[in-house]
């Protein structure tokens, strides 16, 4: 599967993302790595391994459906199958979200439905709640509320700063992420029209 990892930033998702499609297991080759902003470490990371870059700069364009539509041409350049959104900060219009429904992915550090939006982290810290998590979702058009691939639980210590629980939430998102790469590479689950996730049993 020719993956596209779209970022705003350091990419450690990218760098997770990296290591998995490496493994002799694993049936995804990352293609192409877009960038909304220069000069992020994730370029470099990406460089680094010697896989392509561009940079598609959202202030450069009029309009959203611009910035989209020139990184939907990018993509088909690379005739990339499947997109992972990996810390990528800009919403996505409802055109381009259809064309790749089903084929793409995002990672957000809450149990969704719980904390949808920015500082998920911080929100789980102010709420009280004991277990919080990461979640990887297919991304629909409505923010955060995709139908849901893959979860993983973390605990919130009484001792918890927002950087302390951030960090342990990433390490569990550096699991998460890879194995819903796979999950959804492979083909053995899919996004059905209806919106509804879909495991494919053999039989
Ligand atoms: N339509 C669609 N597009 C997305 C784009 C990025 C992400 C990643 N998670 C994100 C979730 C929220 C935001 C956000 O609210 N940023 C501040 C406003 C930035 C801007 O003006 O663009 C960004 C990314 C998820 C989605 C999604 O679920 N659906």
């Amino acid at each position: 599967t020719r993956v596209a990892v779209l970022i705003s930033g350091s990419g450690t998702n990218l760098q997770a993302l990296m290591e998995q499609v490496k493994k002799p297991s694993s049936s995804a080759e990352i293609v192409v790595v877009i960038s909304n902003r220069p000069g992020v470490m994730g370029l470099k990371r990406a460089s680094m391994a010697g896989i392509q870059t561009r940079v598609v700069d959202h202030k450069l364009y009029g309009s959203r459906a611009e910035f989209d539509g020139t990184i939907d041409k990018v993509l088909e350049e690379f005739g990339v199958e499947l997109v992972c959104l990996a810390g990528f900060m800009r919403i996505l219009t409802g055109p381009f979200v259809r064309k790749w429904s089903g084929k793409m992915l995002n990672i957000h550090p809450s149990l969704l439905p719980s904390f949808k939006g920015v500082n998920a982290q911080k929100q789980a810290l102010q709420a009280g709640v004991r277990v919080t998590g990461c979640t990887v979702h297919f991304v629909a058009e409505e923010v955060d509320a995709g139908a849901i691939v893959v979860q993983e639980a973390v605990p919130i210590l009484v001792t918890d700063t927002e950087d302390s629980l951030s960090e342990r939430i990433r390490e569990a998102e550096h699991r998460a992420f890879p194995a819903a790469l796979e999950l959804v590479g492979s083909g053995a689950v899919k996004l059905r029209d209806d919106g509804r996730i879909v495991w494919n049993q053999s039989v």
